[in-house]
């Protein structure tokens, strides 16, 4: 594969060293700033400074992973995620160095502004942009519209609804010392306090604030501190042999993945449709987990081949697209519960698991306005209660995104995945011929028979949806902003599951989320042996570790969204009476 070249863009060309013998220059805070003014996306790792531009198109990770921390001290991010080969590779894109701790910046997708580079002569106005690392001067925006036409956010101009959605992100970009001037902010008399749209601030507030009395504080020693200790105990790990994949429990899984298949190969031999259906579905349930291994290259660690054992299970067995899967999913595991741009949350107008939905966010994912219209007013209204019915359709619901994904060719275009995509096509033709052909239509001698098949078939995966959600509804979606450290926002964000062991196999990994966001390729079966480890971290660190039994965790979700059904129906309340309230006041 030809790789680009890194370039230089607007600066003085550094000397360009990948072999490390002569020392990147170092660059300035105020260098790397102005560079992200002009849209470069550069990012911090190991104290270099990384420019990755002409490397967007190519990656496999999607350019929204990458834009998610530019700006940014992204080496957790990056070393939890990537293999050592691609760690190299990315040598090839520095650009220079820095000296000293780093402060995060807000990135521009995320609604960081940046200041240009000044022309000669122009003097620098400290005052307007001094405090923009916690995006507290992103959320300023939206009190002064001038400033909103020189930034570098995502959409300069902004209308009504995106003025409440960088309001409310004044709160949610909160850190420890902002938060008292948040207060102060919301003191003042606001034109949105009018639609209810103060109250759900308001929550926000509240919510940050527990999130910051429960956790460890965003100080600079604190969180110092904890990347320190998570970094050791990535080595320990490492040095205990849990990188390394146990291929004799893939030899169990394959066994248990084939003796299902057979079984339902069987009955529908012997015409028993519903048990035949179930066992298929029982057959889903269980290679979602290893889908899942591979797509985060926890099996061989190898990129391609785990990436074809992966579209293998997913699009040749489940009709599912795993380049869909990993787009969505990469993404997730950067901006974790965040309501504006993690898509594994944003179910609207079906589920809202944040108060914040009701604002209609603009996700930076599907780029759109997730609007809070009037058939979402209904549904979140009853979501506790419909929540397990959305589960039984789960499955439908992904080949509906997979196709999206595969037809509109969202995935990597050019570079080492692009021909993936091609594959899973070939894969989604073979699922569709064995399974819709071969299975319901020609082994199947009816249609009432064949609707159940396919219905029953596909509700008994409905755990698998259930325990995907479970690891993160019920968990904070407060976002405590730029300052707080990779290890902290995973454990806050990610609950895990209590069960025996012998239950692993139902749970397939699932039930130590928490464990895998903070180590993504560690191999599955390795996570209950790190299980005892982090939790020595986090009573080392303060952190809480989230653990609930499968019951309670699921009571925990429920009581989730029950609680946001709650301020939709506080919220139709204050609307309906300052309506009303209006209606009066024009008579
Ligand atoms: C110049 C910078 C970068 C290069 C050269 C690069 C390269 C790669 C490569 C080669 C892979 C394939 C998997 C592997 O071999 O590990 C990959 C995957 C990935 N990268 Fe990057 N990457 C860069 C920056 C980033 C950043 C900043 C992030 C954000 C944290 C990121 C997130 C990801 C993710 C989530 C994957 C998983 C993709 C998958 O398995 O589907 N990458 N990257």
């Amino acid at each position: 594969m030809a790789v680009p070249k890194a370039s230089a863009g607007g600066v003085s060309r550094p000397p360009h060293d990948s072999g490390g013998k002569r020392p990147y220059p170092v660059l300035s805070r105020r260098e790397i700033e102005a560079q992200i003014a002009e849209g470069r996306a550069v990012f911090i790792l190991d104290q270099h400074v990384v420019k990755a531009d002409a490397w967007l198109k190519y990656h496999p990770g999607g350019d929204k992973a990458i834009r998610h921390m530019i700006g940014r001290d992204a080496t957790d991010e990056v070393n939890g995620l990537h293999s050592l080969e691609a760690r190299r590779m990315m040598d090839k894109y520095r650009v220079g160095r820095i000296e000293g701790r780093w402060k995060n910046f807000l990135p521009p997708i995320q609604g960081g502004k940046f200041r240009p580079r000044l022309a000669d002569g122009e003097e620098e106005q400290e005052a307007e942009y001094d405090s923009r690392t916690s995006g507290r001067k992103w959320a300023d925006a939206t009190v002064s519209s001038s400033d909103a036409g020189s930034s570098r956010s995502p959409s300069p101009t902004f209308d009504a609804t995106e003025l409440r959605n960088r309001k409310a992100g004044l709160a949610r970009s909160g850190s420890a010392t902002s938060l008292s001037s948040v207060d102060d902010e919301a003191a003042k008399p606001e034109p949105e306090s009018t639609d209810g749209m103060a109250h759900l601030d308001a929550l926000t507030r509240q919510e940050i604030k527990l999130d910051l009395a429960k956790y460890p504080t965003l100080e600079s020693v604190t969180q110092d501190a904890i990347v320190e200790k998570y970094r050791l105990l990535n080595e320990r790990i490492k040095s205990e042999g849990l990188y390394q994949c146990n291929y004799w429990a893939y030899g169990v899984e394959a066994s248990r993945y084939t003796l299902l298949f057979a079984l339902m190969l069987l009955f529908l031999q012997w015409k028993w449709y519903i048990t035949s259906a179930c066992f298929l579905g029982c057959f889903w349930h269980q290679l979602v987990f290893t889908a899942h291994d591979a797509g985060h290259m926890g099996i061989t660690h190898n990129f391609q081949v785990d990436t074809v054992i992966g579209i293998f299970i997913a699009d040749f067995l489940g009709g599912l697209s795993l380049g869909w899967w990993k787009r969505n999913h990469n993404v997730h595991h950067i901006v974790t519960n965040s309501p504006e741009h993690d898509p594994d949350i944003e179910h609207m107008p079906f589920l809202a698991i944040s108060h914040r939905f009701l604002g209609s966010l603009r996700s930076t994912y599907y780029e759109h306005v997730m609007h809070y219209d009037a058939f979402a007013r209904v549904m979140i209204r009853l979501q506790h209660h419909l929540y397990y019915v959305l589960m039984l359709f789960g499955r439908f619901n992904l080949y509906r995104l997979s196709w999206l994904y595969l037809l509109a060719g969202q995935g990597p275009r050019k570079g080492i995945a692009a021909w993936h995509r091609w594959l899973e096509i070939t894969g989604q033709i073979v699922f569709w011929t064995w399974f819709g052909y071969g299975i319901v239509y020609r082994s199947i001698d009816n249609n009432t028979s064949r609707v159940l098949f396919v219905l029953v078939s596909h509700f008994v995966t409905t755990p698998v949806h259930v325990q995907i959600t479970l690891s993160h509804f019920a968990m904070s979606t407060a976002d405590l902003g730029v300052d707080e450290s990779f290890p902290q926002r995973m454990l806050r964000t990610t609950m895990d599951v209590d069960c025996p062991p012998w239950l692993d196999f139902f749970h397939g990994g699932l039930q130590f989320q928490a464990i895998h966001h903070l180590f993504p390729r560690i191999p599955r079966h390795n996570l209950r042996k790190t299980q005892r480890l982090v939790q020595e971290f986090c009573d080392d660190v303060g952190i809480p570790y989230a653990l609930y039994g499968f019951v309670d965790g699921n009571k925990q979700v429920i009581g989730r969204l029950g609680d946001v059904a709650r301020q939709a129906a506080i919220l139709a309340k204050c609307q309906s009476v300052l309506a009303s309230g209006e209606h009066e006041h024009h008579h």
